[in-house]
């Protein structure tokens, strides 16, 4: 559905040349939600403006649904754009007219009948759940009301593709949850293909399929959500994936367990799927009489499943440690020791 080859965007500012990205290759399946993390200045708004066309890359090329949109421009942009949709960390409403009418705008621009866009508005209404509100104004909105407005506007020309840009960033984590809920509804219902950039892990881990990280312009790490957050394998992605599993606030009892406990072994066990279900530290106490102390626990649910991450300090002689460090290696369980904080 969409194709980013070699992409290489170099601006040239009064200081010299910079690389906002560099070298970036992806490619998102049709239907897909579709995350690109990054902390501020690491390329993100550059690789969405990208997306839709509004910058050309310096070298490569971008495809959307087999079309080159860095390659064409004028009419044949615009048209191709239609299909893009695209909602803002702002929403970027016209606080002018009412609900209906931001919704109606874009309608208006393609030329639609004003009786058939009545009641594509009333469906879009209802879609993203304002029924009732279509003649508020956006100063009477909640922030959440706000983007569900920002959502119908983006969605009124069935758009193949809808790209995110920071959208939920200036909600509350409730209204977030309930945003992130609503597009995970509509790319369900509707089968459309979203695209969205953040710097929050929750939001990747709430509703994407596969993510992306970006660091410095480059993409550093790519995978299936559940994956990368069992599994992350570059620095910056483990950061990531601790502002959510929570493993940063128990540093401080790390390094106290290390301390005070200077015999066993001190274990990160990542499970996923079923195994979340499964009671096997009392089986390890039950059957291999080793002592086990839960420093830490925590189980998240991605849009792939559960997974969940202990952290154990296994006490016993070295020899039932190492077997117990086995078992849990036979029911595929992720299993790391711990030796720093
Ligand atoms: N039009 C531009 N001209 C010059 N430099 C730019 C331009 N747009 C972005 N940059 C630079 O490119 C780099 C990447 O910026 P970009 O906005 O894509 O990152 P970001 O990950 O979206 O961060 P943020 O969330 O802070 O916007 C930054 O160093 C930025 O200063």
């Amino acid at each position: 559905m969409i194709e980013l080859r070699n992409i290489t965007k170099v601006y040239k500012t009064k200081n010299g040349e910079l690389t906002a990205v560099d070298n970036v290759s992806l490619s998102i399946e049709k239907g897909e939600i579709y995350g690109i993390i990054g902390y501020s200045g690491a390329g993100k708004s550059t690789m969405i403006r990208l997306l839709n066309g509004l910058e050309k890359p310096t070298t490569g090329s971008v495809l959307v649904n087999r079309e080159e949109i860095s390659a064409i421009s004028g009419g044949k942009l615009r048209a191709a754009r239609h299909k893009i949709s695209m909602i803002f960390q702002h929403f970027n409403l016209l606080w002018s007219r009412t609900v209906e009418e931001n919704i109606a705008f874009p309608l208006e621009i393609a030329g639609m009948s004003k009786q058939e866009r009545t009641k594509r508005v009333a469906e879009l209404i209802d879609l993203v759940g304002l029924t009732g509100r279509g003649k508020a104004y956006p100063s009477q909105l909640s922030g959440g009301q706000k983007q569900r407005v920002g959502i119908a506007r983006a969605l009124a020309n069935n758009p193949e593709v809808l790209l995110c840009d920071e959208a939920t960033s200036a909600l509350d984590p409730e209204t977030t949850d309930s945003i992130l809920e609503l597009l995970l509804d509509i790319n369900k219902r509707l089968g459309l293909t979203i695209v969205l950039i953040t710097h929050e892990m929750h939001v990747i881990r709430k509703i994407c399929h596969r993510v992306a990280v970006m660091e410095a312009g480059k993409v550093v790490e790519t995978g299936k959500v559940l994956d990368v957050f069992q599994n992350p394998q570059a620095p910056i992605t483990k950061r990531f994936v601790s502002q959510v599993s929570g493993t940063n606030e128990t540093k401080e009892s790390i390094e106290q367990i290390l301390e005070n406990y200077p015999s066993g072994k001190l274990v990160k066990v990542t499970f996923v799927g079923q195994a979340t279900e499964q009671p096997i530290i009392s089986h390890l106490i039950k059957e291999y009489g080793v002592d086990v102390n839960i420093v830490h626990g925590t189980i998240s649910y991605t849009t792939s499943g559960p997974y969940g991450t202990l952290i154990v300090h296994i006490d016993g002689t070295e020899e039932q440690v190492q077997t117990v460090l086995h078992v849990l290696a036979k029911h595929e369980l992720q299993t790391e020791v711990i030796e720093h904080a």
